[in-house]
């Protein structure tokens, strides 16, 4: 079979060919008035996303990507199809439009419904399309509105008619929260600019920008040949260079349907644009990795597994990352020297700890034998467990799989937060130790929850371990887009004036000595925890 894929085609049906009825018309009801939802005793909201795209008979892209992405980031996706494409692994034969008043009809039959959070689209193929989406979005409001201005498939077919470009940079970009351009479409919306360099790709995102959305992101996935793949972000002032590993695949297809949908389904979660930006990257990234050997087809450019998840367990299945930040209040570090000294197994001081009201806990064992350390962590699962607080293992990422732990944490020498979360799978805990701004941002970026950050006081636990202070501690904290723990000399003496500080991200203190180099863990754990909730109390 020929690999070549055959010339575009967007071949526009009338709408009588396509047989419709008329089904009976119920009215809307309002949630006031509705039974069944009066009935219910506790309503949890979902994060919803609605995508009007079209179809893709290949389901790697379109409504299809769209669907199996939000379900795979936890958000409903409810859909209007705006068109139904023949397409394969080679490329696409067929567009036929869906009649304009059967797309009016199920955007009013969703959002008049159901509370969309936010709205994503695909391929919207013609003006009238684009104009009957603008009159819905002005009756019904969302919280925001992600627009990937699908025309050219990555494959190089037409997806829309050119008389769709002044309707989406004259209507529907002014009403957008972001707008995803492939460099293709960035070029076409432009008049036809040549993009090759990142800098060209700076320049488009500016002047898409004057179109009116708040964020632009330009895509570079299909930029020439490099070992990165590079999307840039702007948001009126600054860039940001999203940089990810490029992954050796034929099995992209849908790569750009699938940003789109997963930045909208973090945004439903509650996401800043940043984070859902970042989200979605390391997201595709992930998903391209785990299906880089998968073979569907015989054409060039396959799809890929949105729900790569799922074939990792035990890690997955039901266990969404859980971390509350909150539980770094009073995070216990253990430290098998201090233990030999008193005589406390791990175990013993665990419990102590935990007793005394550790929220956390994290195993530091630098000199134990790699199987007692396992046992010792197994038995540490145990108790964490049945008190619900969670435990972390420091650098091993192998003791913590063997005991199933629900975290590590890394220094800045270890392997990266990013290879951690590979091997981890996205619903453990991830904490990374950082003195500065940069490391805290590239923490961020790698996939990290929480960020460790001292020694704010001089430690004799840690050798060659620089002083931060109080200055480097806040420059850390305002810098962070994560959680942050002080860690460093910390103890009853001076832990209530490092959480007085008040810095935003600070979340608790961590500490070694002033615990488990004591004779009674739990009656030290107990005198630190009262210091810091009077604090807590007194902010
Ligand atoms: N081989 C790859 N490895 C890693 N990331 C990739 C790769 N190809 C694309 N990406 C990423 O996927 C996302 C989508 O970018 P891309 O430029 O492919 O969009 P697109 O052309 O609109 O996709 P499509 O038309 O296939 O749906 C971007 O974050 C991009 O960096
Ligand atoms: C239906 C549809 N939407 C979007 C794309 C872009 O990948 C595609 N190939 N097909
Ligand atoms: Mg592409």
């Amino acid at each position: 079979m020929s690999c070549s894929p055959p010339p575009p085609i967007l071949r526009l049906h009338p709408p009588s060919s396509i047989s419709s009825f008329s089904s009976p018309r119920r009215p809307h009801l309002s949630p006031r008035t509705c039974p069944w939802r009066l009935a219910a005793a506790r309503e949890m909201p979902w994060p919803h996303v609605l995508t009007v795209a079209g179809s893709d008979s290949s389901a790697g892209a379109g409504i299809q990507a769209d669907v199996k992405a939000c379900a795979a980031l936890g958000a409903y996706c409810s859909s209007v199809i705006t068109a139904v494409t023949a397409q394969n692994t080679a490329g696409v034969q067929g567009v036929h439009l869906v009649p304009e008043e059967l797309i009016r009809e199920q955007l009013q039959s969703v959002l008049s419904d159901m509370s969309v959070d936010v709205v994503k689209t695909g391929m919207l193929p013609s003006a009238g399309i684009i104009k009957i989406l603008c009159e819905s979005l002005q009756k019904f409001s969302v919280k925001a509105l992600v627009v990937d201005p699908v025309m050219v498939s990555t494959s190089g077919d037409s997806l829309s008619d050119p008389s769709t470009l002044t309707y989406y940079r004259d209507e529907l970009f002014a009403m957008a929260d972001i707008v995803t351009p492939n460099v293709k479409e960035a070029s076409k919306l432009l008049g036809g600019v040549s993009l090759h360099t990142i800098a060209d790709m700076r320049d488009a995102a500016e002047s898409i920008y004057k179109f009116g959305p708040r964020y632009v992101l330009v895509k570079g996935g299909d930029m020439p040949d490099s070992s990165e793949a590079i999307d840039v972000f702007y948001d009126g002032k600054e860039f940001v260079e999203f940089r990810g590993h490029r992954i050796k695949t034929h099995n992209t297809h849908g790569t750009g349907c699938t940003l789109a949908s997963s930045i909208a389904a973090e945004l439903a979660k509650g996401s800043s644009m940043l984070n859902a930006v970042q989200v979605a990257k390391n997201f595709v990234e992930s998903a391209l990795h785990h299906s880089k050997d998968l073979v569907i087809g015989n054409g060039p450019q396959g799809p890929f597994d949105h729900l790569f998840r799922l074939k990792c367990p035990p890690y997955n299945i039901g266990s969404e990352r859980r971390f509350n930040p909150d539980s770094l209040f009073l995070y216990a570090v253990t430290d098998s020297r201090m233990n030999k000294r008193w005589g406390h197994s791990i175990e013993d001081a665990v419990k102590a700890a935990i007793e005394g009201g550790a929220t956390i806990v994290q195993l530091r064992e630098k000199d134990i034998e790699s199987r007692a350390f396992l046992e010792a962590a197994k038995a540490c699962m145990d108790i964490c467990r049945s008190s619900g607080v969670p435990l972390l293992i420091n650098d091993r990422v192998d003791i913590a799989l063997a005991c199933n732990a629900d975290g590590v944490h890394v220094g800045q020498s270890d392997i990266s937060a990013r290879e951690v979360r590979e091997l981890l799978g996205p619903g453990k805990i991830i904490g990374v130790s950082c003195k500065t701004p940069a490391q805290a941002e590239q923490a961020w970026r790698d996939g990290a929850d929480y960020l460790g950050c001292g020694g704010v006081f001089p430690t004799t636990t840690k050798a060659n371990n620089p002083t931060l202070g109080f200055e480097g501690l806040k420059a850390v904290c305002l810098a962070s887009k994560l959680p942050v723990v002080a860690i460093g000399g910390i103890n009853a003496t001076n832990a209530g004036s490092v959480m007085e500080l008040g810095v935003p991200n600070l979340k608790g203190v961590a500490v070694v000595s002033a615990l488990f180099d004591r004779e009674c863990v739990s009656t030290e754990t107990r005198n630190l925890r009262s210091i810091l909730t009077s604090v807590r109390c007194l902010a």
